[in-house]
């Protein structure tokens, strides 16, 4: 996608990463909410612990991004969400509180899973000395990053494997459905995604959790 591109060559508009930002900031902020209710719905000891653990990384992550960025962009803060950011946490929220237990862990499989191959993908092809988006290349090329991966991976093929065909076929579509809304989320920042509201709409309706 041209966002990746542009963030491996650093030529990548200012503007363009600091939409992303702002909005991955608010993404995060209710993936981790996902995680926790997935993690409350777990039926194993271990996958309770993980998925409370995969949560507070994602508070991590938002935090880290915040202190980096916030600040060095000057990123606006109480902004609203996007469209695609909306609708990608929304889908993750209702898959956490309502789809089988299974099926949602598999809706935030793509969450961890893309970011590695795209991160692995960065990485790999960098070419560039003072890449202004340096930080953020790091975040995702570790060596922790790839176990906790891993660990997601392991959990939705254990979980997949006590599972009917049919039930394995709606983790497929929770997945392949999360990879379409990753894609567009890359692709919203690509494009600086805006409600097409009238100004005289009110779009910031204020909740926020913080
Ligand atoms: C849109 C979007 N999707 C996935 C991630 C990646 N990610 C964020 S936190 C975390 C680990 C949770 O313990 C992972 C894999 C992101 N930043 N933004």
């Amino acid at each position: 996608m041209p966002f990746i591109q542009e963030l491996i060559s650093g030529t990548l508009d200012s503007e363009k990463f600091k939409f992303y930002i702002a909005q991955d900031s608010l993404y995060l902020e209710h993936f981790a909410r996902a995680l926790a209710i997935i993690a409350a719905r777990s039926n194993e000891t271990e996958q309770v612990l993980d998925f409370i653990r995969f949560a507070e990384g994602a508070i991590v992550v938002e935090n880290a991004l915040h202190n980096n960025y916030f600040k060095e962009f000057d990123i606006t803060k109480n902004i609203p969400q996007s469209p695609s950011c909306h609708h990608y946490t929304s889908y993750l929220l209702k898959e956490a509180a309502l789809a089988q237990v299974e099926v949602a862990m598999a809706s935030v499989l793509p969450c961890f899973w893309i970011y590695k191959k795209v991160g692995d993908y960065i990485y790999q092809h960098q070419n560039k000395k003072n890449n202004p988006y340096q930080t953020w290349i790091d975040t995702y090329a570790g060596k922790e990053f790839d176990l906790l991966v891993n660990k997601a991976i392991r959990i939705c093929d254990e979980a997949a494997n006590s599972c009917t065909a049919v039930q394995q076929g709606k983790m497929t579509a929770a997945f392949l459905k999360s990879c379409q809304l990753e894609w567009l989320f890359w692709d919203s920042a690509w494009r600086l995604e805006q409600w097409p509201f009238p100004a005289n709409i009110l779009i910031d309706t204020g909740v926020h959790y913080r």
